[in-house]
């Protein structure tokens, strides 16, 4: 298997979830959802951002090194593909948003320390929406803690997602622009994605059309 441990990233409301769900059904791949529900802190976030960014910043970055040990790393022996809804990463970008330039500076040190133990996914998946399409996909699923979030949040968000895959060239990433809506559910969107891993990619950001 060329790519074994898979992550589908994206904005908020890009469709993350409902994509890898999918996918781990058609590639019989163990599935790891990030856990955002039992995190306290969200919603007080949204509601006090400066109180409340730094505790939950924190909790995300115990909670997700732990749930990644556990399923990644302690899986490590088995053949079986991995396929998660974020990737380690993840947390780092909104912490660069949300935190202010001290608490960042602890929250990277403390972020360093516990990934540097972690693996990499030898893909990720970044499904680019535009901004538009993600306000809707939002007010959709109607989280009532969600209604404070704006095109400008969502806009610093991607701007630090790309600035990220540009450092990080060390690593694969393609980033996918879906042509429907209903792309998760999409067989054809399924078996392009299926011919994505067939390719061998060199280290880097590569922006991939949808045919
Ligand atoms: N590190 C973080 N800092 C602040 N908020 C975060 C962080 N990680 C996740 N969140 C919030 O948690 C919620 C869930 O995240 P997200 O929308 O990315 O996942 P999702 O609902 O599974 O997305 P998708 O619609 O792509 O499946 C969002 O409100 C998001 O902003």
């Amino acid at each position: 298997m060329k790519y074994r441990y898979i992550a589908i990233e994206g904005n908020i409301g890009a469709g993350k979830t409902t994509l890898s769900k999918q996918l781990s059904k058609r590639w019989d791949a163990r599935l790891v959802l990030e856990q955002f529900e039992d995190n306290p802190f969200l919603p007080a976030f949204y509601t006090n951002p400066e109180k409340y960014a730094f505790p939950l910043e924190m909790s995300f970055l115990a909670e997700r090194f732990q749930q990644l040990s556990r399923e990644v790393q302690q899986t490590e022996l088995f053949a079986e593909r991995i396929l998660a809804d974020y990737a380690p990463y993840k947390s780092l970008i909104f912490a660069g948003r949300t935190l202010d330039h001290a608490e960042y500076g602890v929250y990277k040190r403390m972020h360093q320390l516990l990934y540097t133990n972690l693996p990499n996914p030898d893909l990720v998946i970044y499904i680019h929406q535009p901004i538009e399409r993600l306000l809707l996909n939002i007010e959709k699923r109607g989280r009532a803690y969600e209604t404070t979030i704006d095109r400008k949040y969502l806009e610093e968000i991607e701007k630090g997602y790309f600035d990220f895959f540009r450092a990080r060239q060390d690593l694969i990433t393609l980033v996918v622009t879906p042509q429907s809506d209903n792309y998760a559910f999409d067989g054809n969107f399924h078996r392009f994605v299926d011919e994505l891993l067939e390719w061998n990619w060199s280290p880097g950001r590569h922006v991939v059309e949808v045919d």
